[in-house]
């Protein structure tokens, strides 16, 4: 049963499933075709586009927060955008600030902060000369920052403190899990619905999770955290398609009152069309996917490869425990597991949020100078707290049904780019020049201003060697001025 969902989508199956995107209205103007070779499949403008103009805008199918970013960024856990306030966002990030000082120089006498009476012309502060991050053991973008109270802090974090000019960038309340785990929030009752629906009332750690078994489901997150978060998106991927593949069978079964060999049927077909989305990735085994650093010298690359494979196999023995379901036995292979993996490797799309702590602090500064002088009496001290780090967005990685069909080409026509009002994890593509119906849409996924050598060795950490029209050109370019330099040399 596991070779049924290792093995590649026929074409009708493949034009099936994008057809039905088509249908749904995903992707607008843009179809997904077979190109074959190296190629794969493509995706295709089926509509003249203008430079400039947006080709796609398509939420992710998986994906999750950098577990390092989620102190920068609390967001909704589905479509990624900010939540709570502005001052609850800079809060957040500043008491890990204010913990890494207190451990730091817990014998220093910092004291408290000494503010005026009404609090407008404080000195927000704690700093104490030489007593910024130099020598603490921080990492170095800390060194910039100046120490500031935890209950300057708190005050941000209760609410307490408004920060001027802050109700312009208002920010959804928090919506909790329905489940009552405290790992995941949303910005409406409609992302924390689908999110549950979706897959997280089996991957949910709280008392209305539906996993059977929650101490393995923390100790899988654990490992994950600790080895790579690809696993938590994968998670996603088995949990997904184990709660779509039952409510696909819970269908059928009310149609049908057949029992034995008919139930077995109807749980592989549920399955198969449960599994869909990810079957049409393109996949290789993570292990073997996995580009080979430089510092690892290529006589190694069997045990290297063999850890990869190890890693896999402890995170899917700890999903196991949590989420197993015999009947769906073959969506817990290994194979299948380091397939998905992989085709994250392959496929995935960083994505990157910006933040509206940026936006406010750029705005204080462009006020009218009295009013920006007035407003950074209080930002001021916040903004130094936060050092360089203050412009720290969201980002973390999905897979996206139509985007993962994009090919790379160093002269690429369109560019992912997120306009204003892309505030949250969808992927956005426009054109960077005209684009006629019929003609391939490809992005370049590395800076193609470098050399062919250059292109070709930043393409070989996506695992492929590139044949697009520029490498085709430079290199047959390249054969012919060797051949004649070889011509011109011979005696
Ligand atoms: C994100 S996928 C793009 C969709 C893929 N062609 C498919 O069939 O699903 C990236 C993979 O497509 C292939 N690919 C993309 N651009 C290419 C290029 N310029 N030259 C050769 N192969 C390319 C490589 O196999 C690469 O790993």
């Amino acid at each position: 049963m596991a070779e049924l969902l290792l093995a590649a989508p026929s074409e009708a199956a493949m034009r099936k499933y994008y057809d039905k995107l088509a249908a749904a209205g995903k992707g607008l103007g843009v179809k997904v075709e077979q190109i074959g070779g190296v190629f794969g499949k493509g995706l295709f403008a089926d509509k003249n586009f203008q430079e400039g103009e947006l080709v796609l805008r398509e939420s992710m199918l998986v994906g999750a927060q950098h577990e390092q970013n989620k102190v920068d960024a609390l967001v909704c856990s589905l479509c990624f955008r900010y939540v709570g306030s502005l001052e609850l966002q800079i809060g957040r990030r500043l008491v890990s600030k204010v913990e890494e000082t207190t451990k730091f120089h817990s014998n220093d006498d910092t004291g408290s902060h000494s503010g005026g009476e009404d609090g407008s012309d404080m000195d927000l502060t704690d700093e104490k000369e030489g007593s910024d991050y130099d020598g603490c053991g921080c990492d170095g973008t800390a060194k910039n920052n100046k120490n500031i109270s935890r209950e300057l802090v708190d005050s941000l974090l209760t609410g307490d403190l408004h920060l001027p000019d802050s109700d312009r960038f208002p920010l959804s309340p928090i919506t909790v899990c329905p489940g009552g785990c405290s790992e995941d929030v949303y910005c409406s009752d409609v992302c924390a619905d689908e999110a549950w629906k979706a897959y997280h009332s089996l991957l949910c750690t709280g008392p209305n999770s539906l996993c059977k078994n929650k101490n393995a489901l923390m100790k899988f997150k654990d490992h994950a955290r600790d080895t790579n978060d690809i696993f938590l998106v994968a998670a996603q991927a088995i949990a997904g398609t184990l709660l779509r593949a039952r409510n696909l069978s819970n269908e059928i079964e009310g149609k049908t009152s057949q029992k034995g060999k008919e139930e077995a049927r109807e749980a592989r077909d549920s399955l198969l069309e449960a599994w869909e989305p990810f079957a049409m990735g393109h996949k290789k085994l993570w292990w073997e996917a996995v580009a080979l650093p430089d510092d690892v010298n290529p006589s190694q690359e069997d045990s290297f490869r063999k850890q990869f494979k190890e890693l896999a196999n402890e995170s899917l023995t700890y999903l196991k425990e949590a989420i197993y379901d015999e009947e769906y036995s073959s969506l817990f292979d290994l194979e299948v597991y380091g397939q998905i993996i992989g085709m994250f490797e392959l496929n995935n799309l960083e994505i990157v949020v910006p933040s509206p702590v940026e936006d406010y602090f750029i705005h204080i500064d462009e006020l009218p100078a009295e009013q920006s002088a007035e407003a950074a009496k209080i930002t001021r001290p916040f903004l130094d707290a936060l050092g360089s780090e203050y412009a720290t967005y969201c980002n973390g990685t999905g897979f996206f049904a139509l985007q993962s069909c994009v090919n790379h080409s160093c002269r690429p026509n369109a560019k992912a780019f997120k306009r204003d009002e892309d505030k949250d994890g969808a992927a956005v593509l426009l054109a960077t020049k005209s684009i006629r119906k019929g003609e391939e849409i490809t992005i370049s996924y590395i800076d193609e201003n470098g050399s062919l050598e250059e292109r070709q060795a930043m393409l070989a950490d996506y695992g492929f060697t590139c044949s697009c029209p520029r490498c085709v050109e430079e290199s047959s370019m390249k054969i012919f001025s060797s051949r004649s330099l070889a011509g011109m040399l011979q005696p």
